[in-house]
């Protein structure tokens, strides 16, 4: 990935609000963030901070009772993806950009054959006959990992594992090459093993396409394996940005830093796990300023915060929220400094 080409997707000043009792509440808010090709990108954070929302937002899918606003730029074109028509928006989506969901019985139609389905973004995105198009679905079936794809092709959904299953929408979101694929918890519902190999696929995919993955998940470990770059969301803003290697290795935002004392170490076996006090705020009583995750961080003075906490370059790509970074200890830090 180079740094100086045009980003693959430019998000710019991007909020989604839901009606909620007949007022707008954001679920998202001031979202920057660019998206290059030959990356994946992971977005990462508890379960409510927006993670899904941003996704939809992108996707052109916000439910009915949303409301997107700010700039949304993909594959060079100057048109904002929040101003095109719904038709505009069927051009680009199945085709130059992919969806793969987390829940694929859900997604998939239970009553339609597997390799109709997969088959049908070819027949509104290409000009193949059918049996060119049966062509491909077999073949992608087999890229994608599936023995006996011509077997599979003419089977239903619930004739299939999980894991199987995950690679059917794997393929269904890749056969017309999108540019861009979004995959929304793919690996959550798998077990270990499949999670694995579902992941080495994304990551073979990426490199044989050089398509750009956005990555939505609450597991570090699946981050840690996968993703070049991180967004670390909280309360529906993004409060970290980075590669994997600068939020694994040098993690600056408190919520960072709480995520990933949060997950077992190998080297800290036996010890207690942290726990982030508290729970996300809902989107009805979400702070309107100051810093979102202050509350949560009781033990920080409130002057470490900023009135209206912005991004802050660190260089090399890196980003944090709030200056209050600098001051952020843990409560054990400060027991064993004063012991
Ligand atoms: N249609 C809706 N109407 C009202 N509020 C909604 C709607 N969809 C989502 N929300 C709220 O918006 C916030 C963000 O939800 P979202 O699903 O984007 O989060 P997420 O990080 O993807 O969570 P998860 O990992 O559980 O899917 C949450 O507070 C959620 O309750």
């Amino acid at each position: 990935m180079s740094e100086s080409q045009e980003p693959l997707l430019k998000i710019r000043n991007m909020n989604t609000a839901y009606k909620i009792n007949g007022h707008y509440y954001n679920a998202v808010s001031d979202i920057n963030l660019d998206v290059h090709s030959d990356e994946i990108l992971a977005l990462v954070g508890e379960s409510g901070c927006g993670k899904s929302t941003l996704a939809k937002t992108v996707m052109g899918l916000e439910d009915e009772d949303a409301k997107a606003s700010g700039q949304i730029y993909f594959n060079g074109s100057k048109k904002n993806l929040l101003k095109i028509s719904e038709n505009e928006y069927n051009q680009i989506r199945g085709g130059q950009i992919g969806m793969i969901f987390q829940d694929s019985l859900s997604a998939l139609n239970p009553l339609k054959k597997v390799g109709k389905q997969v088959g049908e973004s070819l027949y509104y995105h290409t000009k193949l006959d059918h049996d060119a198009r049966y062509k491909r679905v077999v073949k992608i079936l087999g890229e994608v990992g599936l023995p006996n794809p011509e077997l599979v092709a003419n089977e239903f959904p619930y004739q299939l594992s999980g894991g199987m299953r995950q690679r059917v929408m794997i393929a269904l979101a890749i056969i017309c090459h999108p540019k861009l694929i979004i995959a929304d918890e793919p690996t959550t519902a798998l077990d270990v093993t499949i999670q694995a190999q579902i992941l080495d696929l994304l990551r073979k995919i990426q490199k044989i396409s050089h398509a750009g993955i956005i990555l939505i998940t609450h597991d570090l470990g699946v981050v840690a394996q996968i993703a070049d770059r991180v967004a670390v969301m909280y309360a529906g803003q993004i409060v970290e940005l980075g590669s994997a290697k600068q939020i694994f290795l040098d993690p600056k935002h408190p919520y960072t830093r709480s995520l990933l004392r949060s997950v077992p170490q190998r080297d800290e076996v036996g010890k207690n796990l942290y726990v982030i006090h508290g729970t996300v705020p809902p989107l009805t009583a979400m702070p309107t300023h100051g810093d979102r995750f202050a509350a949560r961080i009781p033990w920080i003075p409130a002057s470490a915060h900023e009135a209206n906490p912005k991004m802050h370059d660190l260089g090399d790509g890196h980003w944090v929220r709030c200056t209050c970074y600098k001051h952020f200890y843990f409560p054990h830090e400060k027991e064993e400094k004063d012991a």
